[in-house]
């Protein structure tokens, strides 16, 4: 199979590597044509996986109609804001044959779309044609081959299978999973919930309100996504507790990180450039929050995010606001 991979930050590299490692040729598209000389000609990718020798399969490129020409695949990884303008130019150049595939974790603002819907609207491409990889996949250690698994989820089960079997490899085992509403739902929503536990820890809070942050972020999590058309069986998989786990507890998640320095008293501003890479959950815990007002349900850790990011409440105000909330059923 030829895959493009659009996107040569860290998961795109990365999952090139996993596509080519899987017997893929791939084109691994980016902005930056020193970057995609020094990809083709030094197999490195300095700027994002420092130290990483990458698959001799991996041509860089800087032209896009290039890189999709005659692929079977085209696989996005660049960040979730940027998608719809990067992808539209690209609409009449997807070849009849070819399916798009999302690795991006957020949901987009004014429309409040899940990125799979983004990329079939900018691409002009129907859900049976769109799949979605997401799971406990941090870049750098699948980067080092380190063995992991992940969730490709498409509505069309053959679409989800050929996708699995593109990226399937000795360290990568992709598990498909029909539940795309599900599995968007919890790579989004999980970064806000990281943003969440890192800013915790900052504070100097431990394992305790570690754990609570996480359990109550898969409820509420598991309350939108259900109210969506979510399959409760996804929650407790790959995709929600599995990805939860992961950037919760990785001192390299971006959104963790970032989290973390906004506890520790940084601003907003000083904590992106403190971070470096795409911390999706700040701007998608907005789209994120809106989406949940616009079918009722209650997301109180996603609001109190939103807040101490966008809203100025101060982040020593954060645990006693959640705190101090009615009594209620651990059910509801
Ligand atoms: N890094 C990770 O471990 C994982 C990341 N993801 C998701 O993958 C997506 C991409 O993340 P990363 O690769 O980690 O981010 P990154 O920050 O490492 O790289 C982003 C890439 O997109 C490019 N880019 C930025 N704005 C652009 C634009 N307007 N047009 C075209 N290209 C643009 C950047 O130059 C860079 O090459 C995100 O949605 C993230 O949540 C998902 C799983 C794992
Ligand atoms: O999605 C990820 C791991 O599954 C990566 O998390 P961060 O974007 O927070 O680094």
């Amino acid at each position: 199979m030829i895959a493009a991979v659009l996107g040569s930050g860290a998961w795109g590299t990365t999952f090139a590597q996993v596509l080519a490692d899987a017997g893929c040729t791939v084109r691994l598209w980016g902005r930056d044509e020193a970057l995609a000389a020094r990809i083709t000609t030094e197999h490195e990718n300095d700027r994002y996986l420092p130290g990483i020798v990458l698959s001799a399969g991996i041509t860089g490129t800087t032209d896009v109609r290039a890189a999709v020409d005659d692929v079977d695949l085209v696989v996005v990884a660049i960040p979730s804001q940027s998608a719809r303008a990067t992808l539209e130019p690209l609409r009449d150049l997807i070849p009849d044959k070819a399916v798009a595939v999302s690795l991006m974790k957020g949901v987009e603002l004014s429309t409040d779309q899940r990125m799979s819907q983004v990329v079939g609207d900018a691409l002009g491409l129907p859900p049976d044609r769109v799949a979605v990889v997401s799971g406990p996949n941090l870049a750098g250690e699948i980067a080092q081959r380190q063995p992991t698994a992940t969730v490709v989820s498409s509505s069309d089960p053959q679409t989800a299978a050929l996708v699995a079997r593109a990226c399937s490899s000795g360290y990568f085992r992709p598990y498909t999973n029909p539940d795309v509403v599900g599995v968007e739902l919890c790579g989004a929503v999980k970064n806000v919930i990281a943003l969440a536990v890192g800013m915790a820890q900052g504070r100097g809070f431990g394992f305790n309100t570690t754990a609570t942050v996480i359990t109550r972020g898969l409820a509420e999590i598991t309350r939108l996504g259900l109210v969506l058309g979510a399959d409760a069986e996804t929650f407790p998989g790959l995709a929600g507790m599995g990805d939860l786990m992961a950037t919760c507890a990785s001192p390299s998640s971006r959104n963790h990180t970032l989290g973390k320095h906004i506890g520790q008293g940084m601003t907003l501003d000083e904590a992106i450039v403190a971070t470096g890479g795409t911390a999706e959950g700040v701007k998608s815990c907005r789209s994120v929050l809106e989406l949940a007002r616009s079918v009722d349900v209650d997301m109180p850790i996603t609001e109190a995010v939103v807040a101490v990011l966008h809203e100025g409440l101060p982040v020593g105000e954060m645990a006693r606001g959640l705190l101090a909330r009615p009594q209620k059923s651990e059910k509801a």
